[in-house]
């Protein structure tokens, strides 16, 4: 039977291309937020979920990490990095005028990649924060009459019959997505895909208060077993001012000695550790995978 997958959408969003490049023969659900799309696992309405969790310009995506951490029992399940390019939609009607938009409309991501260009180019347009740059994109074809133009890539202008208006407009090359991959149990993706660059695991991990140098102690149980980290991240538990949960991103599959042990070692430190996940990686980054393609 076909899986569900639950994605940010509506069409022509940068999720849908992230989903369609590891589920190709299952259903899309297009969702219109990224907590819709993570009950839709919860409630059992679809089979996984895979919503933008970090972008290498902007940073984290909040609101996916926190719902993880505090709203749900979701597993990550697997990674997906996108390279993001993006475009000025904008109505046929506007085309030949687009430097008189007076209003851009996109994802608060989107936004703030394109801010150099935005500043110069549209520098008194007001900008409108949208759910997805697909639904952006949407809205700017079904409002043919106003001065408006969408931050989105080239499926959306092709879906919703928009102009690119200019293109590559993202203020640094470098600017790819990583999006998860959710689930509420674990349950394996094949590894067998050409895009598949790696495994990770995440672990969440609270300090002890009061405790000198806790987070020099979390850090040094990774480091002397030479476990590389790709990422740590602070967010708010939101009790009070100053206390965090560490969401800590380690470059290898669980296993049944290294990670087991760094657990085992965090949680005599009085630490509380939850895994949220150990899981495949996959890259739509040619460079990052012809290097794999070649070892
Ligand atoms: O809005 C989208 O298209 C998304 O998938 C979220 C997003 C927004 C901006 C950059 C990368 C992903």
């Amino acid at each position: 039977m076909m899986n569900k997958i639950a994605y940010l959408g509506p069409k022509g969003t940068f999720t849908e291309v992230a989903a369609k490049a590891v589920f190709l023969n299952e259903e899309l659900v297009p969702f219109s937020s990224i907590p819709d799309c993570m009950d839709g696992v919860t409630t059992g309405t679809v089979d996984f979920a895979v919503v933008p969790i970090e972008n290498a310009i902007e940073g984290s995506v909040n609101l996916t990490l926190d719902y993880l951490i505090h709203n749900q029992k979701l597993m990550i399940n697997g990674e997906i990095v996108v390279p993001i390019e993006q475009h000025l939609l904008i109505h046929s009607n506007h085309f030949s005028t687009w430097t008189e938009i007076e209003k851009v409309y996109s994802h608060p991501h989107a936004i703030a990649q394109c801010h150099q260009f935005l500043r110069s180019m549209l520098p008194n347009a007001k900008f409108e924060y949208m759910n997805s740059t697909g639904a952006a994109a949407d809205f700017v074809a079904n409002h043919p009459n106003e001065r408006i133009a969408a931050i989105g890539n080239h499926l959306a202008a092709k879906q919703y019959n928009l102009e690119i208006a200019q293109n590559n407009i993202h203020d640094y090359e470098n600017n790819h997505t990583r999006f998860v991959i959710l689930r509420n149990e674990k349950k394996i993706i094949p590894e067998t895909s050409t895009l598949y660059t790696g495994d990770k695991t995440t672990l969440m991990v609270t300090l002890p208060s009061d405790y000198p140098g806790a987070l020099h102690h979390v850090l040094s149980a990774f480091a002397w077993r030479k476990l590389n980290l790709s990422k740590i991240e602070s967010r708010p538990m939101k009790t009070g001012l100053g206390n965090y949960f560490f969401v800590i991103d380690v470059e290898m599959k669980i296993d049944e000695v290294l990670i087991p042990g760094v657990i085992a070692e965090l949680e005599a430190l009085q630490c509380q550790v939850t895994m949220l996940g150990s899981y495949p990686c996959f890259s739509l980054l040619k460079k990052e995978h012809e290097v794999k393609v070649k070892t």
